[in-house]
Protein backbone atom coordinates (compact mmCIF):
# COMPACT_ATOMS: atom_id res chain seq x y z
CA UNK A 1 0.00 0.00 0.00
CA UNK A 2 1.10 3.17 -0.78
CA UNK A 3 0.13 7.10 0.07
CA UNK A 4 -2.08 9.01 -2.23
CA UNK A 5 0.78 11.71 -2.64
CA UNK A 6 3.24 8.71 -4.03
CA UNK A 7 0.43 7.09 -5.57
CA UNK A 8 -0.54 10.49 -7.49
CA UNK A 9 3.20 10.93 -8.39
CA UNK A 10 3.16 7.70 -10.25
CA UNK A 11 0.34 8.72 -12.05
CA UNK A 12 1.61 12.28 -13.14
CA UNK A 13 4.62 9.97 -14.18
CA UNK A 14 2.87 7.70 -16.59
CA UNK A 15 0.41 10.58 -17.92
CA UNK A 16 2.31 11.45 -20.87
CA UNK A 17 0.76 12.70 -24.15
CA UNK A 18 0.10 10.28 -27.13
CA UNK A 19 1.84 10.85 -30.11
CA UNK A 20 0.39 13.81 -32.03
CA UNK A 21 -1.52 13.50 -35.60
CA UNK A 22 -2.48 15.74 -38.15
CA UNK A 23 -5.90 15.85 -38.07
CA UNK A 24 -8.78 17.62 -40.30
CA UNK A 25 -9.45 20.79 -38.74
CA UNK A 26 -13.91 20.29 -38.76
CA UNK A 27 -12.42 16.98 -36.63
CA UNK A 28 -10.26 18.88 -33.86
CA UNK A 29 -12.98 20.13 -31.29
CA UNK A 30 -12.26 19.48 -27.99
CA UNK A 31 -8.59 18.38 -28.41
CA UNK A 32 -5.18 19.71 -27.75
CA UNK A 33 -2.94 21.42 -30.14
CA UNK A 34 0.48 20.22 -30.51
CA UNK A 35 1.82 22.70 -31.86
CA UNK A 36 1.34 26.30 -31.85
CA UNK A 37 -1.23 27.60 -34.36
CA UNK A 38 -0.14 30.71 -36.85
CA UNK A 39 -2.80 32.48 -38.67
CA UNK A 40 -2.34 32.11 -42.79
CA UNK A 41 -3.32 35.93 -43.13
CA UNK A 42 -3.97 38.85 -41.72
CA UNK A 43 -7.63 39.71 -40.70
CA UNK A 44 -9.30 41.41 -41.75
CA UNK A 45 -7.52 40.44 -45.15
CA UNK A 46 -8.57 43.96 -46.34
CA UNK A 47 -9.71 47.39 -44.89
CA UNK A 48 -13.11 46.78 -44.68
CA UNK A 49 -16.25 48.29 -44.08
CA UNK A 50 -17.76 47.92 -40.15
CA UNK A 51 -21.23 49.55 -41.51
CA UNK A 52 -23.54 49.36 -44.56
CA UNK A 53 -23.89 52.72 -46.12
CA UNK A 54 -21.54 54.96 -48.13
CA UNK A 55 -17.75 55.15 -48.73
CA UNK A 56 -16.57 58.64 -49.38
CA UNK A 57 -13.35 60.79 -49.54
CA UNK A 58 -13.10 63.31 -46.62
CA UNK A 59 -12.16 66.09 -48.84
CA UNK A 60 -15.42 65.49 -50.78
CA UNK A 61 -17.54 66.12 -47.60
CA UNK A 62 -15.12 68.95 -46.65
CA UNK A 63 -17.71 71.35 -47.54
CA UNK A 64 -20.26 69.97 -44.98
CA UNK A 65 -17.78 71.04 -42.09
CA UNK A 66 -18.04 74.99 -43.16
CA UNK A 67 -21.33 74.91 -45.04
CA UNK A 68 -23.44 72.45 -42.77
CA UNK A 69 -26.28 73.83 -44.55
CA UNK A 70 -25.24 72.94 -48.14
CA UNK A 71 -26.23 69.28 -49.31
CA UNK A 72 -23.46 67.49 -51.09
CA UNK A 73 -24.20 64.63 -54.06
CA UNK A 74 -22.04 62.71 -54.96
CA UNK A 75 -22.65 60.09 -58.06
CA UNK A 76 -22.26 56.50 -56.56
CA UNK A 77 -19.75 54.65 -58.98
CA UNK A 78 -19.63 51.22 -58.00
CA UNK A 79 -21.30 48.41 -54.98
CA UNK A 80 -18.69 46.69 -52.52
CA UNK A 81 -20.57 43.43 -50.96
CA UNK A 82 -18.66 40.97 -48.31
CA UNK A 83 -17.11 38.62 -50.86
CA UNK A 84 -16.30 41.44 -53.35
CA UNK A 85 -13.08 41.59 -54.54
CA UNK A 86 -11.05 44.56 -53.67
CA UNK A 87 -11.78 47.02 -55.93
CA UNK A 88 -9.60 50.09 -57.77
CA UNK A 89 -9.55 54.14 -56.27
CA UNK A 90 -13.35 55.39 -57.45
CA UNK A 91 -12.96 58.86 -59.70
CA UNK A 92 -12.30 61.99 -57.25
CA UNK A 93 -15.69 63.63 -56.08
CA UNK A 94 -17.91 60.02 -56.48
CA UNK A 95 -18.74 57.57 -53.84
CA UNK A 96 -19.19 53.69 -53.27
CA UNK A 97 -22.15 52.24 -51.77
CA UNK A 98 -20.79 49.63 -49.34
CA UNK A 99 -21.94 47.15 -46.62
CA UNK A 100 -20.40 45.57 -44.06
CA UNK A 101 -17.94 43.06 -44.42
CA UNK A 102 -16.91 44.48 -47.74
CA UNK A 103 -13.32 45.38 -49.07
CA UNK A 104 -13.24 49.42 -48.38
CA UNK A 105 -11.54 50.82 -52.21
CA UNK A 106 -8.58 52.56 -52.30
CA UNK A 107 -8.46 55.79 -51.48
CA UNK A 108 -11.94 56.05 -49.76
CA UNK A 109 -11.22 57.63 -46.18
CA UNK A 110 -14.49 56.58 -44.17
CA UNK A 111 -18.09 54.85 -44.65
CA UNK A 112 -20.75 57.14 -43.84
CA UNK A 113 -23.90 55.07 -42.30
CA UNK A 114 -26.57 55.07 -44.67
CA UNK A 115 -29.59 56.16 -41.84
CA UNK A 116 -27.51 59.25 -42.74
CA UNK A 117 -27.57 59.29 -46.19
CA UNK A 118 -30.22 60.23 -48.89
CA UNK A 119 -30.26 58.37 -51.70
CA UNK A 120 -31.46 59.98 -55.13
CA UNK A 121 -31.21 57.47 -58.17
CA UNK A 122 -27.54 56.92 -58.82
CA UNK A 123 -26.46 59.82 -56.38
CA UNK A 124 -26.09 60.00 -52.69
CA UNK A 125 -26.58 63.25 -51.07
CA UNK A 126 -24.95 64.21 -47.39
CA UNK A 127 -26.29 66.51 -45.06
CA UNK A 128 -24.49 66.20 -41.95
CA UNK A 129 -20.77 65.99 -41.51
CA UNK A 130 -19.17 63.12 -41.00
CA UNK A 131 -18.85 61.40 -36.73
CA UNK A 132 -15.23 60.82 -35.38
CA UNK A 133 -15.27 57.24 -36.61
CA UNK A 134 -14.55 55.88 -39.97
CA UNK A 135 -16.28 52.65 -39.87
CA UNK A 136 -13.35 50.89 -41.65
CA UNK A 137 -11.91 48.08 -40.27
CA UNK A 138 -8.12 48.06 -40.89
CA UNK A 139 -6.51 45.03 -42.32
CA UNK A 140 -4.53 43.24 -39.54
CA UNK A 141 -6.14 45.05 -36.92
CA UNK A 142 -7.57 41.83 -35.00
CA UNK A 143 -4.63 39.50 -36.19
CA UNK A 144 -1.16 39.57 -38.26
CA UNK A 145 -0.26 36.64 -40.90
CA UNK A 146 2.36 34.64 -38.91
CA UNK A 147 1.24 36.11 -36.23
CA UNK A 148 0.32 32.58 -33.29
CA UNK A 149 -3.13 32.74 -32.26
CA UNK A 150 -3.01 29.69 -30.11
CA UNK A 151 0.11 28.21 -28.53
CA UNK A 152 0.77 24.48 -28.21
CA UNK A 153 -1.21 22.81 -25.25
CA UNK A 154 -4.69 24.88 -26.04
CA UNK A 155 -7.54 22.84 -26.01
CA UNK A 156 -9.95 23.84 -28.58
CA UNK A 157 -13.22 24.52 -26.83
CA UNK A 158 -15.93 26.05 -28.48
CA UNK A 159 -14.41 29.65 -28.10
CA UNK A 160 -10.58 28.90 -29.09
CA UNK A 161 -12.27 26.38 -32.14
CA UNK A 162 -13.29 29.70 -33.39
CA UNK A 163 -10.35 31.64 -33.30
CA UNK A 164 -8.55 28.63 -34.72
CA UNK A 165 -11.11 28.50 -37.77
CA UNK A 166 -9.56 31.91 -37.96
CA UNK A 167 -6.34 30.94 -38.73
CA UNK A 168 -7.62 29.66 -41.76
CA UNK A 169 -5.36 25.94 -41.73
CA UNK A 170 -6.78 22.65 -43.26
CA UNK A 171 -5.18 20.28 -40.60
CA UNK A 172 -3.69 21.29 -37.02
CA UNK A 173 -1.57 19.18 -35.73
CA UNK A 174 -2.94 17.86 -32.37
CA UNK A 175 -2.86 15.05 -29.48
CA UNK A 176 -5.29 12.81 -30.37
CA UNK A 177 -8.66 11.08 -28.17
CA UNK A 178 -7.44 9.04 -25.77
CA UNK A 179 -9.21 6.01 -26.26
CA UNK A 180 -10.86 3.68 -23.19
CA UNK A 181 -12.25 0.45 -22.92
CA UNK A 182 -14.07 0.30 -19.53
CA UNK A 183 -14.74 -3.01 -18.23
CA UNK A 184 -17.23 -3.02 -15.07
CA UNK A 185 -17.37 -6.31 -13.50
CA UNK A 186 -19.55 -8.33 -11.00
CA UNK A 187 -21.85 -11.02 -11.43
CA UNK A 188 -24.44 -8.94 -9.95
CA UNK A 189 -24.87 -6.20 -12.60
CA UNK A 190 -27.76 -5.81 -14.96
CA UNK A 191 -28.14 -2.64 -17.30
CA UNK A 192 -30.21 -0.04 -15.84
CA UNK A 193 -33.70 -0.86 -16.22
CA UNK A 194 -33.27 -4.82 -15.85
CA UNK A 195 -32.33 -5.46 -12.30
CA UNK A 196 -35.15 -5.62 -10.77
CA UNK A 197 -36.30 -8.38 -12.83
CA UNK A 198 -33.41 -10.62 -11.40
CA UNK A 199 -33.04 -11.29 -7.91
CA UNK A 200 -29.70 -10.57 -6.50
CA UNK A 201 -28.79 -8.09 -8.78
CA UNK A 202 -28.39 -4.32 -8.76
CA UNK A 203 -28.33 -1.50 -11.50
CA UNK A 204 -24.51 -1.23 -13.18
CA UNK A 205 -23.87 2.31 -12.45
CA UNK A 206 -20.28 2.76 -12.01
CA UNK A 207 -19.45 2.74 -15.91
CA UNK A 208 -22.13 5.05 -17.00
CA UNK A 209 -20.38 7.79 -14.19
CA UNK A 210 -17.22 6.67 -15.92
CA UNK A 211 -18.05 6.86 -19.56
CA UNK A 212 -18.89 10.30 -18.68
CA UNK A 213 -15.98 11.31 -17.58
CA UNK A 214 -13.97 10.01 -20.01
CA UNK A 215 -16.14 12.15 -22.75
CA UNK A 216 -16.50 15.12 -20.50
CA UNK A 217 -12.69 15.05 -20.73
CA UNK A 218 -12.37 15.00 -24.72
CA UNK A 219 -11.61 11.23 -24.54
CA UNK A 220 -12.89 8.45 -26.20
CA UNK A 221 -14.74 5.07 -24.89
CA UNK A 222 -14.42 2.78 -27.51
CA UNK A 223 -15.68 0.30 -25.38
CA UNK A 224 -17.56 0.00 -22.25
CA UNK A 225 -18.47 -3.76 -21.37
CA UNK A 226 -20.22 -5.41 -18.40
CA UNK A 227 -18.64 -9.13 -17.71
CA UNK A 228 -19.16 -11.69 -15.39
CA UNK A 229 -16.92 -12.92 -12.44
CA UNK A 230 -15.63 -15.94 -15.27
CA UNK A 231 -12.27 -15.94 -14.92
CA UNK A 232 -11.92 -17.12 -18.82
CA UNK A 233 -14.26 -14.42 -20.14
CA UNK A 234 -12.69 -11.59 -18.25
CA UNK A 235 -8.76 -12.98 -19.81
CA UNK A 236 -10.37 -12.90 -23.29
CA UNK A 237 -12.08 -9.42 -22.25
CA UNK A 238 -8.52 -8.37 -21.19
CA UNK A 239 -6.77 -9.16 -24.46
CA UNK A 240 -9.16 -7.98 -26.74
CA UNK A 241 -9.07 -4.93 -24.71
CA UNK A 242 -4.99 -4.41 -24.57
CA UNK A 243 -5.35 -4.21 -28.51
CA UNK A 244 -7.57 -1.29 -28.75
CA UNK A 245 -7.23 1.20 -25.55
CA UNK A 246 -4.52 3.24 -24.51
CA UNK A 247 -6.43 3.30 -20.73
CA UNK A 248 -8.38 0.13 -19.57
CA UNK A 249 -10.82 1.34 -16.81
CA UNK A 250 -11.46 -1.87 -14.54
CA UNK A 251 -14.42 -1.37 -12.32
CA UNK A 252 -14.93 -3.87 -9.09
CA UNK A 253 -12.94 -7.32 -8.30
CA UNK A 254 -10.10 -5.37 -7.17
CA UNK A 255 -10.21 -6.48 -3.47
CA UNK A 256 -9.60 -9.70 -1.86
CA UNK A 257 -13.19 -11.74 -2.35
CA UNK A 258 -12.93 -14.66 -4.06
CA UNK A 259 -14.32 -13.14 -7.11
CA UNK A 260 -11.94 -10.94 -7.40
CA UNK A 261 -10.26 -11.57 -10.66
CA UNK A 262 -9.44 -7.68 -11.89
CA UNK A 263 -5.96 -8.21 -11.67
CA UNK A 264 -5.14 -11.63 -12.66
CA UNK A 265 -7.29 -11.23 -16.05
CA UNK A 266 -4.35 -9.04 -16.88
CA UNK A 267 -1.62 -11.73 -15.51
CA UNK A 268 -0.64 -13.20 -18.38
CA UNK A 269 -0.19 -10.41 -20.62
CA UNK A 270 2.87 -9.19 -19.05
CA UNK A 271 1.37 -7.05 -16.34
CA UNK A 272 3.81 -4.39 -14.99
CA UNK A 273 1.90 -3.08 -11.23
CA UNK A 274 2.38 0.36 -10.85
CA UNK A 275 0.71 0.78 -7.73
CA UNK A 276 -1.75 -2.14 -5.76
CA UNK A 277 -3.46 -0.41 -2.49
CA UNK A 278 -3.39 3.14 -1.87
CA UNK A 279 -3.96 4.05 2.17
CA UNK A 280 -7.17 6.74 1.32
CA UNK A 281 -10.66 6.40 2.05
CA UNK A 282 -12.54 6.03 0.16
CA UNK A 283 -10.97 3.71 -2.67
CA UNK A 284 -8.02 2.11 -0.57
CA UNK A 285 -8.32 -1.48 -3.57
CA UNK A 286 -7.90 1.03 -6.28
CA UNK A 287 -4.75 0.17 -8.64
CA UNK A 288 -3.11 0.78 -11.62
CA UNK A 289 -0.54 -1.29 -13.82
CA UNK A 290 0.59 -0.97 -17.64
CA UNK A 291 0.43 -3.85 -20.16
CA UNK A 292 3.14 -2.25 -23.12
CA UNK A 293 1.72 1.45 -23.89
CA UNK A 294 -1.50 0.73 -22.57
CA UNK A 295 -2.42 1.66 -18.54
CA UNK A 296 -4.91 0.05 -16.72
CA UNK A 297 -6.51 1.45 -13.84
CA UNK A 298 -8.59 -0.56 -11.55
CA UNK A 299 -11.44 0.95 -9.81
CA UNK A 300 -12.87 -0.14 -6.65
CA UNK A 301 -16.94 -1.42 -7.10
CA UNK A 302 -18.26 0.63 -4.56
CA UNK A 303 -19.71 3.49 -6.49
CA UNK A 304 -18.56 6.11 -4.14
CA UNK A 305 -14.91 4.94 -4.17
CA UNK A 306 -14.98 4.15 -8.02
CA UNK A 307 -15.86 7.60 -8.89
CA UNK A 308 -13.69 9.62 -6.36
CA UNK A 309 -10.53 7.65 -7.20
CA UNK A 310 -11.88 8.24 -10.91
CA UNK A 311 -12.03 12.07 -10.24
CA UNK A 312 -8.23 11.74 -8.57
CA UNK A 313 -6.39 9.11 -11.09
CA UNK A 314 -8.41 8.55 -13.96
CA UNK A 315 -8.83 12.66 -14.95
CA UNK A 316 -5.60 13.15 -14.87
CA UNK A 317 -4.49 10.44 -16.74
CA UNK A 318 -6.98 11.55 -19.44
CA UNK A 319 -5.74 15.09 -19.17
CA UNK A 320 -2.22 13.92 -19.98
CA UNK A 321 -2.36 11.38 -22.37
CA UNK A 322 -4.61 14.23 -24.25
CA UNK A 323 -1.76 16.93 -23.87
CA UNK A 324 -3.23 19.23 -21.54
CA UNK A 325 -1.71 20.44 -18.53
CA UNK A 326 -2.84 18.26 -15.59
CA UNK A 327 -1.23 20.12 -12.32
CA UNK A 328 -4.33 22.28 -11.69
CA UNK A 329 -6.48 19.07 -11.33
CA UNK A 330 -4.41 17.40 -9.45
CA UNK A 331 -3.65 20.19 -6.83
CA UNK A 332 -6.12 21.01 -4.07
CA UNK A 333 -7.52 24.61 -3.13
CA UNK A 334 -8.07 25.91 0.43
CA UNK A 335 -11.77 26.77 0.76
CA UNK A 336 -13.27 27.81 4.00
CA UNK A 337 -16.10 25.36 5.81
CA UNK A 338 -19.07 26.49 7.03
CA UNK A 339 -19.92 23.68 9.28
CA UNK A 340 -17.74 21.35 11.55
CA UNK A 341 -15.70 18.08 10.73
CA UNK A 342 -15.00 15.51 12.88
CA UNK A 343 -11.06 14.21 13.63
CA UNK A 344 -10.04 11.69 10.46
CA UNK A 345 -8.42 8.15 11.17
CA UNK A 346 -5.41 6.92 9.69
CA UNK A 347 -6.37 6.86 6.20
CA UNK A 348 -6.39 9.68 4.13
CA UNK A 349 -10.10 10.90 3.91
CA UNK A 350 -12.10 12.17 0.29
CA UNK A 351 -15.41 13.58 1.99
CA UNK A 352 -17.80 14.46 -0.27
CA UNK A 353 -19.79 17.50 -0.20
CA UNK A 354 -20.87 20.54 -1.79
CA UNK A 355 -20.10 24.12 -1.78
CA UNK A 356 -22.76 26.67 -0.52
CA UNK A 357 -22.04 30.50 -0.93
CA UNK A 358 -18.44 29.11 -1.80
CA UNK A 359 -18.04 27.85 1.56
CA UNK A 360 -17.94 23.81 2.37
CA UNK A 361 -20.85 22.21 3.39
CA UNK A 362 -20.53 18.02 3.98
CA UNK A 363 -22.83 15.04 3.41
CA UNK A 364 -23.30 13.21 6.83
CA UNK A 365 -23.62 9.98 4.65
CA UNK A 366 -20.12 9.30 3.75
CA UNK A 367 -20.35 5.69 2.91
CA UNK A 368 -18.10 4.09 -0.12
CA UNK A 369 -21.46 2.44 -1.53
CA UNK A 370 -23.43 5.89 -1.71
CA UNK A 371 -24.63 6.95 -4.85
CA UNK A 372 -27.72 8.95 -3.73
CA UNK A 373 -24.70 11.75 -2.87
CA UNK A 374 -23.02 11.45 -5.72
CA UNK A 375 -25.67 13.72 -7.31
CA UNK A 376 -25.22 16.46 -5.24
CA UNK A 377 -21.80 16.20 -4.68
CA UNK A 378 -19.03 19.01 -6.44
CA UNK A 379 -16.22 18.80 -3.74
CA UNK A 380 -14.03 16.14 -2.40
CA UNK A 381 -12.88 17.61 1.29
CA UNK A 382 -8.97 15.96 1.80
CA UNK A 383 -8.39 15.44 5.74
CA UNK A 384 -5.08 14.08 6.24
CA UNK A 385 -4.30 11.17 8.53
CA UNK A 386 -5.38 11.16 11.69
CA UNK A 387 -6.17 15.37 11.44
CA UNK A 388 -7.97 16.98 14.15
CA UNK A 389 -10.88 17.87 13.98
CA UNK A 390 -11.72 21.07 11.97
CA UNK A 391 -13.77 23.71 13.01
CA UNK A 392 -16.50 26.06 10.61
CA UNK A 393 -14.56 29.20 9.66
CA UNK A 394 -11.35 26.67 9.23
CA UNK A 395 -9.51 26.88 5.50
CA UNK A 396 -9.42 23.09 4.33
CA UNK A 397 -7.59 21.63 0.85
CA UNK A 398 -10.64 20.85 -1.77
CA UNK A 399 -11.06 19.14 -5.23
CA UNK A 400 -13.27 19.90 -7.57
CA UNK A 401 -15.76 16.59 -7.88
N1 LIG B 1 -11.88 -8.47 3.58
C1 LIG B 1 -11.88 -7.32 2.94
N2 LIG B 1 -12.97 -6.95 2.28
C2 LIG B 1 -13.00 -5.78 1.62
C3 LIG B 1 -11.86 -4.95 1.65
C4 LIG B 1 -10.70 -5.38 2.33
O1 LIG B 1 -9.67 -4.69 2.37
N3 LIG B 1 -10.76 -6.59 2.95
N4 LIG B 1 -11.94 -3.74 1.03
C5 LIG B 1 -13.26 -3.15 0.99
C6 LIG B 1 -13.23 -1.94 0.24
S1 LIG B 1 -12.48 -0.66 1.02
C7 LIG B 1 -13.86 -1.78 -0.95
S2 LIG B 1 -13.91 -0.26 -1.69
C8 LIG B 1 -14.51 -2.89 -1.62
C9 LIG B 1 -14.12 -2.89 -3.08
O2 LIG B 1 -14.11 -4.13 -3.57
P1 LIG B 1 -14.09 -4.56 -5.08
O3 LIG B 1 -13.41 -3.60 -5.92
O4 LIG B 1 -13.64 -5.94 -5.12
O5 LIG B 1 -15.62 -4.40 -5.50
P2 LIG B 1 -16.75 -5.48 -5.56
O6 LIG B 1 -16.60 -6.43 -4.42
O7 LIG B 1 -16.78 -6.00 -6.92
O8 LIG B 1 -17.97 -4.54 -5.31
C10 LIG B 1 -18.14 -3.77 -4.15
C11 LIG B 1 -19.58 -3.28 -4.08
O9 LIG B 1 -19.86 -2.43 -5.17
C12 LIG B 1 -20.91 -2.94 -5.98
N5 LIG B 1 -20.56 -2.71 -7.38
C13 LIG B 1 -19.51 -3.25 -8.02
N6 LIG B 1 -19.46 -2.82 -9.30
C14 LIG B 1 -20.51 -2.01 -9.47
C15 LIG B 1 -20.99 -1.27 -10.58
N7 LIG B 1 -20.37 -1.29 -11.78
N8 LIG B 1 -22.13 -0.54 -10.44
C16 LIG B 1 -22.76 -0.51 -9.22
N9 LIG B 1 -22.32 -1.18 -8.13
C17 LIG B 1 -21.22 -1.92 -8.25
C18 LIG B 1 -20.96 -4.39 -5.66
O10 LIG B 1 -22.20 -4.95 -5.90
C19 LIG B 1 -20.57 -4.40 -4.19
O11 LIG B 1 -21.69 -4.09 -3.40
O12 LIG B 1 -14.19 -4.11 -1.01
C20 LIG B 1 -14.30 -4.09 0.42
N10 LIG B 1 -14.12 -5.40 0.92
O1 LIG C 1 -11.70 1.84 0.21
MO1 LIG C 1 -13.42 1.36 0.36
O2 LIG C 1 -13.69 2.39 -0.91
O3 LIG C 1 -13.49 2.52 1.74
O4 LIG C 1 -15.10 0.98 0.71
Amino acid sequence: MISFDDAIHKIETIATPLSPKKIPFADCARLTLAEDLNARSNAPAHNVSAMDGYGVRDKDLSGLNTSPNTPIRLPIHSESFAGSEPQKSPPEGSCVRIFTGAPVPEGIDRVIIQENVERDGDFAVFKTPPSQNDHIRKTGSDFQAGQTLLTRGTQLNWKSMTTAAAADQGTLLVYPRPRLIVLATGDELMPPGQAHTKLGSIPESVSYGINTLIVENGAQVVRSERLNDDPRRLEKAAKLALREADIIVVTGGASVGERDYAKSMFEKFGMEMIFSKVAMKPGKPVWCARVGHTIILGLPGNPSSALVTARLFLKPLLLGLSGRAIKDCTKAKMIESCADIPANGDRENFMRGYLEDGKINLFSFQDSSSQLTLAKADILIRRPPNAPAAKAGDKLPVYDF
